[in-house]
């Protein structure tokens, strides 16, 4: 019929996906391969708490998309299925106060929220400290996104509280990870002296994935995700190769999903390179998503700054980015180079008739969807 409004779209029960769910961002995977020595330092570092003892801390580290939320995560169930044994995950970015913090914690142990009419941070933590203490459990904390804590000015007296806390209740014995993609921050450094002293972690590196260990993952989830044979294996390739290109394992996740959702649009029951082209910029997106929201209010103006001035000189954008904050040109070339780090911006040396070189600073990405996303 010419007017069937589903003419060219796959029937409302046809689909290329067997789970959709699997393609989702929020999704927690049944197979974590390629993170096996990472898992096993999380391991060694919280047994002593299965024996309702201090675990140690650890340190987890990498670029973003390389399985440091998903690890913990795991580890965390199965942590949390062993008595005595207490686990919570904070949000640092939603949670960036030491007070936040505590308020999320509290939450988790008492499953309610504290009173919002604001009780001091001495009775908050008074209460979560004397809880564990009597329960006689071991809390576990992670702290996922650490560097905003570090941009509050606020890691180091939430670390020494939650470190420090049996000095003031016996028996209030805590394990803190700290989870960050930020790897400039080095975050030893950057504590005051009275928390190193305590907090000494473990370090877990979570390097970025390469071609082949991106190939195995994204198989997995086709498996599990769409219908056999929907996914052929040169498609598959493709995403893979984009995946490595972009250095974020969630643009194959989402690319995989969106590209699903477009051959449905077209009413094939197989996924082709051409659904796959047709998707890769928003695919990209995600990732560049991610990466602005990882940066501090200063580097985010940064951002904004070049995306204005952008293929303009370095000291051009300098004197833009030095009007809107008054930062000098040392933490200004800083910024430069972290966002260079971060395939933000190009930041390339250019040759001027007869005056030396100077750089050139571009956005990697369209101006106008960095905007968006600020
Ligand atoms: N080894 C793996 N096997 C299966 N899926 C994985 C693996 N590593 C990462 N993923 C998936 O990739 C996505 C990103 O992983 P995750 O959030 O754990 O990364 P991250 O290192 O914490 O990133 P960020 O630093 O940006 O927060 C998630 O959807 C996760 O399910």
């Amino acid at each position: 019929m010419d007017d069937d409004p589903e003419e060219g779209m796959l029937g409302w029960d046809e689909s290329v996906f067997r789970d959709e769910h699997v393609l989702e961002i929020d999704y927690v995977p049944e197979v974590f391969q390629h993170r096996e020595s990472q898992l096993q330092t999380l391991q060694y570092a919280l047994r002593p708490a299965v024996r309702g003892n201090r675990p140690l801390n650890v340190m987890v580290r990498g670029p973003p998309g390389t399985g440091k939320t998903t690890a913990v995560q795991k580890l965390f169930g199965e942590l949390g299925g062993q008595h005595g044994v207490r686990t919570v995950r904070v949000n640092c970015q939603v949670d960036s106060t030491r007070y936040a913090v505590f308020s999320r914690i509290f939450e988790e142990i008492f499953d309610y929220e504290p009173p919002s009419s604001g009780i001091s941070f001495k009775k908050l933590f008074g209460q979560v400290a004397e809880r564990i203490a009597d329960d006689d459990e071991v809390l576990v904390v992670a702290l996922d996104d650490v560097n905003y804590l570090f941009y509050e000015d606020e890691a180091s007296d939430t670390l020494y509280s939650l470190l420090r806390a049996h000095e003031t209740h016996s028996g209030a014995k805590v394990g803190v990870i700290v989870v960050s993609s930020d790897l400039d921050l080095d975050v030893i450094e950057n504590l005051d002296g009275r928390v190193q002293s305590v907090f000494r972690p473990e370090e877990a590196y979570f390097a970025s994935y390469d071609r082949g260990e991106i190939t195995d993952i994204l198989r997995d989830r086709v498996e599990v995700g769409f219908r056999e044979d929907a996914v052929p294996t040169t498609v598959l390739d493709r995403v893979a190769e984009l995946t490595d290109e972009a250095g974020d394992l969630r643009v194959g996740i989402d690319l995989l999903r969106r590209a699903g959702l477009h051959a449905e649009s077209r009413a094939s029951t197989t996924v082709e390179l051409e659904d796959v082209e047709a998707v890769s910029e928003k695919a990209k997106n995600i990732h560049l998503s991610r990466s602005l929201r990882a940066l501090s209010e200063t580097e985010r103006t940064l951002v904004e700054t070049v995306a204005d001035c952008d293929g303009e000189q370095a000291g051009d954008v300098y004197d833009a980015f030095n009007d809107r904050t008054d930062l000098g040109y040392t933490r200004y070339t800083e910024i430069v180079n972290k966002l260079d780090k971060l395939g933000l911006i190009d930041a390339e040396y250019e040759q001027l008739d007869g005056r030396g070189r100077s750089r050139t600073l571009r956005l990697t990405h369209d101006p106008e969807a960095v905007k968006e996303r600020l």
